[in-house]
């Protein structure tokens, strides 16, 4: 279970999230939507103790991120597919992680297979990726640990149709497992085909949340409750971005 009670940042002067609670509950896809710059990777972030809260706290069963005894078998993490070394194999990259964490290194070809990426694609040096074969080798390395929390920041970029079709049944799989699975993406329609629950976030604020069921018997689709929450969220960003200018 994942909880944000309050959370609030700044960066120079301009309130990026606003007393933003939210809750991912375990065994289910939460899907984290907002226009960009609304505040998701900042929230992600925040969660996995990359960046600090200046009020509120961010928590994963119940525990901040600093205090989880095993993080790697608690939480693992998608928030930026380009952060691997470019000139170690996909392979590498993984084995190095499970040398780390003290994981048999068979377990860096598991999660290549579990992430349908082949023996010799994963002895492919990362500057010879694809953008979805990173994101691919992002869901593996987050996989090793078999973590209970995945907290993905728009981990469908770059993946074709297909992958697309194959991560919703990694992710509904992962939930099927008991998994609390974090997905943040712009992609409404891949999101409400695969989210349990819907968080919508505009300008640093949570705009709705609910079961993607019940905000679709509410609001017709998901896309149009989202146009019509996020663009009065964007512009009380442009707002907010002229006052600071001004
Ligand atoms: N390290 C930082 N320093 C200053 N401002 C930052 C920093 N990180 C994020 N921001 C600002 O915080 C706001 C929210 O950014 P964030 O990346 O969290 O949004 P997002 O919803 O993930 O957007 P996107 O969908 O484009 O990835 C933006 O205005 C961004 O410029």
């Amino acid at each position: 279970m994942i909880r944000f009670d309050g959370v609030t940042k700044t960066y120079h002067g301009n309130v990026v999230l606003d007393a933003v609670d939210l809750q991912a509950p375990a065994g289910a896809v939460t899907g984290f939507l907002g226009p960009n710059g609304a505040g998701k990777s900042t929230a992600l972030w925040i969660l996995v103790g990359l960046a600090q809260a200046d009020s509120g706290q961010a928590t994963i069963g119940g525990r901040l991120y600093r205090s989880l005894a095993r993080p790697a078998a608690t939480v693992g993490a998608l928030l930026d597919a380009e952060a691997f070394h470019p000139g170690r194999t996909g392979r590498e990259t993984l084995t190095l992680t499970c040398l780390t964490l003290g994981l048999p290194r068979r377990r860096a070809d598991e999660v290549l297979d579990l992430v349908g990426l082949s023996r010799r694609e994963g002895r492919q040096r990362l500057r010879g990726y694809s953008l979805g074969m990173r994101q691919r080798l992002g869901l593996a390395h987050a996989l090793l640990g078999e973590p209970d929390v995945l907290v993905l920041d728009e981990p469908a970029n770059g993946l074709d149709p297909q992958g697309q079709r194959w991560l919703a049944e990694l992710l509904r799989d992962q939930a099927g497992r008991g998994v609390t699975v974090l997905l943040s993406s712009h992609q409404l329609t891949e999101v409400e085909q695969v989210a349990d629950h819907l968080v919508i976030i505009g300008a640093g604020r949570i705009l709705s949340t609910g079961a993607t069921a019940d905000l679709r018997a509410a609001h017709g689709t998901v896309a149009d409750h989202y146009f019509a929450l996020t663009g009065g969220a964007d512009r009380a960003a442009s707002a907010r971005a002229r006052r600071t200018a001004a």
